[in-house]
């Protein structure tokens, strides 16, 4: 599905949200330009082989946003959408993810202009063995860190990592995370974006004093984060009353069982047709009865088109970018509770840390371990950013980056600036 707003550019959209935050920290004109550009940005145009023995080129991208606390990390994407745009913001706001649960890593992200539903599985491993060779030249387990995001997942991360692999000579599980688990992959990884999700909801609840149980949820995106969040919060007490992926959306005032909606959805290719719920369009999801809306899709689906009518008190962004700054701040004005992308989603990077940490030492963890640090890492990030928050009268996204862009900042300085 593209965008109802033709216009819309991602990177425009995140370099906005970083002048807001950089102007409340009245940062220098020399930090911002050194911020709000990315440090590296490879395109590489490179030939796969089809099935049919044709030769296709394909454009991928891996853009470093920065790298002053730590090595750059961030997902890789295929999808006709990507764009360098594109990249380029989900790599600025990886930097910021990072920053403000204060892991050691710097931001980057990556993607290749495909459809890979019309690809079978021969052509999607020809595909990313060749552009993991392409951007060979600037990732490393040191130096930048892929990892899934919309359309890849384990299997195209082994596939990564076995390409790496190859051209060193031995295993290098560390270069890729979000692996299965028989190479060096980490308990909960695949879990945890949508578990990160959970944590911070029940923090943002918790904290209003109520708890989850019976709240109504609606999910836009039914895939890793979006799919997971909704077994998640279901099994939390909260009743799901609608889900939606490429094709539309469904609703149920009653509710809805997500293993069934995913075994139909493995049948039928879409959410749509579910027996028993009501279709509805893909952006009408986000305007159901419900107390939690949670967008897992992708950029700019919440705009100031539709902001005034969603009903949701609280919208835990699994999905990076899906909230314009104009609609954030109607939303803010409406009183309903924004979390934002960079803080709701960063279960996904934290336990993708703690996989890469686990590769590193060769010392696995087991899960209770995992979800124990990341319930702790995610609430006293939520906690910092409410009380940042309260102290300067803005809203979650302003205060996350603020103080993402602070603590980046402060590593860029007291590194210096070679002469
Ligand atoms: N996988 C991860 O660990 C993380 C993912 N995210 C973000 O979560 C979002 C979803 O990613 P995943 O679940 O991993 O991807 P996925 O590929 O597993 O699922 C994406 C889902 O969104 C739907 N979708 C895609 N484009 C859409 C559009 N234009 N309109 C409506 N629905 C659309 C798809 O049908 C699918 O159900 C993305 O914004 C991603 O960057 C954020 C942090 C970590
Ligand atoms: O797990 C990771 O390293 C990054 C996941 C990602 O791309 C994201 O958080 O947007």
């Amino acid at each position: 599905m593209s965008r109802e707003v033709t216009s819309f550019n991602p990177y425009q959209m995140a370099v906005q949200q970083f002048e807001l935050a950089a102007k409340r920290l009245a940062l220098s004109e020399d930090l911002r330009e050194i911020l709000r550009k990315p440090k590296r940005e490879l395109t590489v145009n490179f030939p796969v082989r089809l099935d049919d023995g044709r030769i296709k080129t394909f454009t991928g991208y891996r853009v470093q946003h920065n790298v002053n606390r730590g090595p750059a990390k961030g997902g890789i994407r295929f999808s006709e959408d990507v764009s360098l745009e594109e990249v380029k913001a989900l790599a600025m706001w990886m930097t910021w993810k990072c920053a403000v649960v204060g892991i050691p890593y710097g931001g980057a992200k990556g993607g290749v202009i495909c459809d890979p539903k019309r690809m079978s599985s021969a052509e999607l491993e020809r595909l990313t063995r060749r552009y993991t060779t392409e951007i060979s030249i600037i990732i490393g387990p040191h130096s930048d860190i892929p990892a899934p995001d919309i359309n890849t997942n384990s299997q195209v991360m082994a596939w990564m990592m076995d390409t790496y692999s190859m051209h060193a000579g031995y295993s290098i599980p560390a270069v890729v995370t979000g692996k299965p688990l028989s190479i060096g992959g980490s308990e909960c990884r695949n879990e945890a974006t949508a578990t990160g999700v959970l944590f911070a909801t029940r923090r943002a609840v918790q904290r209003m004093g109520t708890t989850l149980q019976g709240k109504r949820v609606s999910i836009q995106g039914f895939g890793n984060a979006g799919s997971i969040a909704a077994r998640l919060f279901a099994a939390d007490g909260c009743k799901i009353v609608g889900v939606s992926d490429t094709q539309g959306g469904i609703y149920s005032e009653i509710g809805l069982d997500p293993a069934t909606v995913m075994r139909y959805k493995q049948a039928h290719g879409s959410v749509v047709g579910f027996p028993g719920a009501q279709s509805i369009g893909v952006k009408d999801i986000l305007e159901v009865p419900c107390e939690i809306l949670i967008p897992a899709a992708t950029e700019g689906m919440i705009t100031v088109e539709n902001a005034e009518r969603i009903q949701a008190r609280i919208i835990a962004e699994a999905a990076n970018g899906p909230t314009t700054p104009e609609a954030d701040r109607i939303l803010f004005e409406r009183g309903c509770q924004v979390i934002p992308d960079i803080l709701a989603n960063a279960g996904g990077v934290t336990v993708s840390y703690f996989e890469w940490v686990q590769d590193l030492q060769s010392f696995f963890w087991g899960p209770e371990e995992i979800l124990q640090r990341l319930e702790v890492i995610i609430n006293r990030s939520f906690d910092a950013v409410v009380e940042l928050a309260e102290q300067h009268h803005c809203d979650l996204r302003l205060a996350a980056n603020m103080l993402a862009i602070s603590r980046v900042a402060e590593a860029t300085q007291i590194r210096g600036i070679y002469p």
